[in-house]
């Protein structure tokens, strides 16, 4: 690992003043706050998001799985899409990036409708991380050189090159670089697809529970890259998580969803007790651990 990856995480608390508001059905905000609208610390003015979804349905045949859903997300953000099992975490993510066409809605990239971008520019500007990743016969070198595709003209130039190998050694991939992917734990290619992501240079990465697959130490190391990249690259980060406390620990920002909708949306400061015994039905109590709110189930 590079001095990259052992940055302590910041500490974005300062970043963001959105507090949830409570309504009849639980701590629901207005459609204005659901667009997601963390402030600029330099300026205290809204950063703008990059990423803007508003107004997205979707259903599976004629099952509604999304229901109104209006969330954005800025430059240098993480933003943590948590709830329960089954209840459109990953489906969220998928339209976000139009792997999933949402029913009705708009998915906006800053100023452009993504529904009128071509597949290749949506690749260069999104990033994506699937919860479950295919493997092939391939090294992973070139799996992670693959992520350079949309940005590759008629060679793969030396830029590219040293993209892919700083990227390798960030992601503590070099030992393993001529290994054939397919090869790999389900822990090592998780590292090595989202090594490919960055390599991507995206402007929005959507990482679908991207440290399910890893130890306590390479979750840790994981997350902080990818703060790192967040914070230094000022990349738009949507990641979908079941680890409450490590969400908490890394993320700016927080959707909590249920029965297809975002029943809450709040920082840091928002995350109360009884928004997440109302979404995940078990009494919890948030303590505070070196500052860091920490989830802990009662029973
Ligand atoms: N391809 C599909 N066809 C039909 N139904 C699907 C499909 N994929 C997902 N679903 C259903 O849509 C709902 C939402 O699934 P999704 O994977 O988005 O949930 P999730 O919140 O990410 O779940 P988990 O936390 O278990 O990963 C679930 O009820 C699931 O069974």
């Amino acid at each position: 690992m590079t001095d990259d990856i052992s940055h302590e995480e910041h500490n974005h608390d300062e970043k963001m003043h959105v507090h949830p508001h409570v309504h009849s059905e639980g701590y629901v905000h207005t459609h204005e706050h659901l667009h997601g609208v963390p402030h600029d610390h330099h300026t205290d003015s809204p950063a703008p998001a990059l990423l803007n979804v508003d107004g997205v349905n979707f259903e599976y045949k004629t099952d509604r799985v999304l229901n109104e859903i209006c969330v954005g997300v800025a430059r240098g953000e993480i933003l943590a899409i948590l709830g329960p099992n089954g209840v459109g975490k990953s489906t969220l993510l998928k339209c976000m990036n139009l792997i999933l066409q949402p029913k009705t809605g708009t998915i906006m990239l800053g100023e452009l409708n993504l529904t009128k971008m071509s597949g290749n520019d949506i690749a260069k500007n999104v990033g994506y991380v699937a919860q479950r990743n295919d493997s092939a016969r391939m090294t992973v070198f070139d799996s992670v050189l693959l992520g350079r595709k949309p940005h590759i003209g008629w060679r793969v130039t030396d830029n590219d090159y040293s993209i892919v190998e700083r990227a390798i050694d960030q992601f503590g991939l070099a030992d393993m670089q001529l290994r054939y992917i397919d090869e790999l734990s389900g822990g090592e290619l998780q590292r090595v697809c989202l090594c490919r992501a960055i390599v991507q240079e995206p402007s929005v990465l959507l990482l679908d529970e991207p440290t399910s697959a890893l130890d306590l130490c390479r979750q840790m190391e994981i997350l902080r890259a990818i703060r790192n990249v967040v914070d230094h690259h000022d990349v738009a980060t949507v990641m979908t998580m079941h680890d409450l406390n490590l969400a908490l620990r890394f993320a700016d920002r927080f959707i909590f969803m249920k029965d297809g909708k975002i029943y809450a949306m709040c920082d840091k400061s928002g995350v109360t007790a009884e928004m997440i015994e109302a979404v995940y039905g078990i009494p919890v109590d948030v303590i505070y651990h070196n500052h860091m709110p920490i989830v802990v189930p009662c029973e």
